[in-house]
């Protein structure tokens, strides 16, 4: 297996679009990737782990993480909790030279974009919008109103799309990850 050098790969896309679960199928395939752990204000959902689906924080440590500046970029999701990228793993890692891949929203790639031009940015697309629905509803893990919401920041993300240097349709998961990959230049020798 070779990769080329190290360059921090942004995933961004609408909500249940299959960012999380293309990134897991990443992670599981191509170990070699290391995919950042942010973190969260939000309560974690049954069977999420602290330290590996995100490190679950208080609203004071993340106002302290952010203050001191150890957040790459962060922002408020959907109207309500807060996320953000821990800035010294990925710097460690991409030092390094490990493909590294953030999971973020629209606004978090944009800040990303401003202080790491030279990262690659990919917008994970839905088949279509009531695909998204169906997935979003499908999943489980939100109630009517806070779904509602979510679907309103996909409005949002969906129309800047065109931001990204790359758009992947989420039709099939493995197909999906090996375009992602591809993207990513992590590429069997
Ligand atoms: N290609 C696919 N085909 C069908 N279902 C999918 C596909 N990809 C993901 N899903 C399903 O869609 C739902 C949402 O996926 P996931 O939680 O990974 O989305 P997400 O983009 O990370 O969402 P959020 O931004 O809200 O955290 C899950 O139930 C997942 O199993
Ligand atoms: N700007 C950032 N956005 C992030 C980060 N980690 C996750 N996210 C995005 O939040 C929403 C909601 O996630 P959920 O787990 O509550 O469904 C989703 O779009 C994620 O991509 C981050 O560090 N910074």
């Amino acid at each position: 297996m070779t990769t080329t050098p190290a360059r921090l790969t942004v995933l961004a896309g609408p909500t249940a679009v299959g960012k999380g679960t293309v990134s897991a199928d990443v992670r599981a395939r191509y170990p070699e990737v290391w995919l950042s752990v942010s973190a969260t204000t939000r309560a974690p959902r049954p069977g999420e782990i602290d330290g590996v689906h995100y490190h679950f924080v208080s609203a004071e440590e993340f106002d302290r993480m952010a203050q001191s500046g150890e957040l790459l970029e962060w922002a408020v999701v959907h109207g309500r909790n807060r996320y953000g990228t821990p800035r010294g793993p990925v710097e460690e890692r991409l030092a390094a030279g490990v493909p590294t891949l953030l999971e973020i929203d629209l606004q978090g790639a944009r800040q990303v974009r401003e202080s790491m031009p030279d990262a690659r940015f990919v917008f994970l697309a839905p088949p279509s919008f009531d695909e998204l629905v169906r997935r979003l509803v499908g999943r489980g893990t939100e109630g009517a109103e806070e779904r509602e919401r979510r679907l309103q920041t996909a409005r949002v993300e969906l129309a800047a799309a065109s931001e990204f240097d790359h758009v992947i349709v989420n039709d099939e998961v493995t197909r999906a990850t090996d375009e992602l990959v591809h993207v990513m230049g992590v590429v069997r020798a």
